[in-house]
């Protein structure tokens, strides 16, 4: 067994702040190493030595030490909706699943502190995360996606009771925490616009929005409202995805909609936003994420579309990046 403890104040004595994201997995010890700053023979001296005494501290186990000149600073993804319950945290979860089945680096936070949901969606509810130093660790969720929560912080149905600076600093230690090699954190935002929102525009700008909404005409108009919030902050939509869009006959097979067919999507055209795609309303979605099992981890239809809307999620980003 590694002494985790032993592990990390080792570290700690020769790389201090410049070691994050330590990983232990089955014979495996492996940490992103920031080297900015430093010469070519200091990096090399200063690998070296991590590489010593974690061999020491951990014996027998593979050493992999990823070096990087740029400290690390992962993008944020807000996934926000106007209202309650039209399935911004399952969107959240699987969209997170997803890119990380795609290959890439992707964690997530869950910043609702009506009702932080993200634990039992990725199946490890009850899980406390570690901290290193000061900051906090991610809990490792279903399909891989490192993950921080609220509900990690709070007793539940504590964190509802957060205003103004407590919810502005539970989000900052969730968003400044040992990330690691993450690169796109997917948010799962509350709903609405109260502190939280504020505090993320104002303190940890995210690079776009998905905004989620039902078919209906109501959630529609709520949608609006989000979309509206974060154009006026400057933060870039990066698409509507409609909920819940048609129903799944779980006998039959048959699809039929209870709430209209093609609502958000002709509201992404009348707004000028891109259209990101469409979920169905399906008895599946539900039990499998009350199960902590994301249907994005599956290849069926609902996989490849939670898979699909992920794609173009990724593609927006990394057009960002190349034209920034
Ligand atoms: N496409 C779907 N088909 C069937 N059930 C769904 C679908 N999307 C979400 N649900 C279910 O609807 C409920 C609400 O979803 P979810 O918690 O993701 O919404 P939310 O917008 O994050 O809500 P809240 O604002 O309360 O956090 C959950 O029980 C979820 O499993």
């Amino acid at each position: 067994m590694v002494d985790v403890q032993k592990i990390q104040s080792a570290i700690e004595q020769v790389a201090g702040e410049r070691a994050s994201g330590l990983k232990l997995a089955d014979d495996k010890v492996s940490l992103v190493l920031d080297v900015a700053g430093l010469g070519a023979q200091q990096r090399e001296q200063l690998a070296q030595e991590l590489h010593r005494v974690m061999e020491a501290a951990a014996p027998g186990c593979a050493i992999r030490i990823l070096q990087t000149a740029e400290r690390i600073v992962p993008r944020l993804i807000a996934v926000a909706s106007g209202k309650g319950g039209v399935g911004k945290s399952t969107l959240s979860t699987n969209l997170a699943v997803a890119m990380r089945r795609a290959g890439r680096a992707a964690g997530l936070v869950d910043a609702d502190i009506y009702g932080p949901s993200q634990p039992r969606l990725l199946g490890v509810e009850g899980v406390k995360p570690e901290a290193e130093g000061k900051k906090l660790v991610p809990t490792v969720g279903a399909g891989g996606v490192p993950f921080l929560s609220m509900g990690q912080l709070a007793a539940p149905g504590q964190a509802i009771a957060w205003r103004g600076p407590m919810a502005g600093q539970a989000l900052s230690q969730l968003v400044d925490a040992v990330w690691g090699d993450v690169r796109d954190i997917v948010v799962d935002m509350p709903p609405g616009t109260g502190d939280i929102q504020l505090s993320m525009i104002q303190k940890h700008k995210p690079v776009g929005a998905v905004i989620v909404s039902t078919p209906q005409d109501l959630a529609l108009m709520d949608a609006t409202r989000a979309i509206a919030f974060f154009e006026t902050a400057k933060v870039p939509i990066i698409g509507l995805v409609e909920n819940m869009a048609g129903y799944v006959c779980p006998h039959c097979g048959e699809v039929s909609d209870p709430f209209g067919i093609g609502g958000a999507e002709a509201a992404a055209r009348e707004l000028g936003i891109p259209f990101l795609g469409r979920i169905p309303l399906d008895i599946s979605i539900r039990t499998a994420s009350d199960e902590g099992v994301p249907p994005a981890l599956t290849d069926g239809p609902i996989g490849l579309a939670f898979g699909q809307i992920a794609g173009k999620v990724a593609s927006w980003i990394d057009s960002q990046r190349s034209a920034g």
